[in-house]
C-alpha cells in the first residue's frame, strides 16, 4: 500500500483526477469503478476540468459505481445516479450506456445484485476502482462485520452512515435504511484501488487503516491485502497516524 500524504481536499482531487486521466489515456477503454460521496465532489470537478482542457476521451470506457440507495430512482436528486449524471457523466463525452450503477428500484434486489456482479466479470473486470472511506471504516456501503468474501449484495445501513449521510437529506429520517453495495470481494478484484481521504472526521478509519489489523470490525482494512493500493490522504486525514507510517506502506 502506498500512501501519498498531500496538504488539502483540493491537492488530494487534482492528483486523483490526474491519476484517472493517466489510466484513461493508456488505456482508453478501461474499466473505472466509481465511487460518490462528498470525498470525490473536487476530484469528478478537476476530472471534468480535465477532459475540457487537453480533450481526453471517455468515448470507450465503461464504469461501474459502487453502490446505490434502494427506493431512489434515477430522478432523485439522492440517487447516486443524479449524482453522478448531474456531476460527471453529463461533461464527458462517455454514453450513458455504458455506465452502470445497481438499480435500487429493481423489483427483485437479489437477481439485480447478481446481474451488476456478472455485468463486472463481462467487462473484463475493474482496472481502477476509486474509493472513499466511511468514518467507521466503511468500503462502498460494506459496514463494519460484512464478510471479506461478500459480493455485490443488499445492506442495511448502520445508524451511524445514516446519520453521517443525513447532511445531503432533508431529515435524518428521509435517508434509506438500504442500500446495494458492490462487496468486498467485488472491490478486492480490481487490479488497481485509489482510496481518497480527507479531514479529521476521518481521522480514525485512516489510523485504523494504516496501523490497525485486519478485521471485519474496519472493512477498509483488508485493503492491505491487496497488491496494487494507493491512499491519498491529507494532512488533517492523517493526523492520528504516525510520521513513519506516512511514507510508505507495502502489503
Ligand atoms: O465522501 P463521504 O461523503 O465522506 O462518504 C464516504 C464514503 O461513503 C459512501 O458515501 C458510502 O458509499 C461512499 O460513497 C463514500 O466514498
Amino acid at each position: 500500500m502506498r500512501v501519498i500524504q498531500v496538504n488539502d481536499y483540493a491537492e488530494m482531487s487534482q492528483k486523483a483526477a490526474e491519476m484517472i486521466s493517466e489510466q484513461v489515456r493508456k488505456k482508453p477503454d478501461s474499466v473505472l469503478g466509481l465511487a460518490t460521496g462528498e470525498t470525490m465532489l473536487g476530484t469528478y470537478a478537476a476530472l471534468v476540468n480535465e477532459h475540457q482542457q487537453h480533450n481526453t476521451s471517455y468515448r470507450d470506457v465503461r464504469t461501474f459505481n459502487l453502490d446505490e440507495y434502494i427506493g431512489l430512482d434515477a430522478t432523485h436528486p439522492n440517487s447516486y445516479r443524479y449524482y453522478m449524471n448531474e456531476r460527471l457523466f453529463r461533461f464527458l463525452d462517455i454514453p450513458l450506456a455504458q455506465t452502470y450503477i445497481p438499480n435500487g428500484c429493481a423489483p427483485l434486489l437479489e437477481e439485480e445484485c447478481a446481474r451488476y456482479e456478472r455485468l463486472i466479470e463481462q467487462c473484463g473486470g475493474i482496472d481502477l476502482q476509486l474509493l472513499g472511506i466511511g468514518q467507521n471504516g466503511h468500503i462502498g456501503f460494506n459496514e463494519p462485520n460484512t464478510s471479506f468474501a461478500s459480493t455485490t449484495h443488499v445492506v442495511q445501513l448502520s445508524e451511524s452512515t445514516r446519520k453521517a449521510n443525513a447532511r445531503f437529506f432533508p431529515s435524518a429520517d428521509a435517508v434509506p435504511t438500504h442500500a446495494i453495495t458492490m462487496g468486498i470481494a467485488t472491490i478486492m478484484k480490481s487490479k488497481q484501488i485509489i482510496l481518497l481521504v480527507s479531514g479529521k472526521r476521518k481521522a480514525w478509519a485512516v489510523s485504523h487503516l494504516l496501523e490497525g489489523e485486519v478485521t471485519p470490525a474496519v472493512p477498509a482494512s483488508i485493503l492491505k491485502a491487496h497488491p496494487n493500493v494507493i491512499v491519498i490522504a491529507d494532512t488533517e486525514a492523517l493526523s492520528h497516524v504516525s510520521q513513519e507510517k506516512r511514507k510508505v506502506h507495502r502489503p
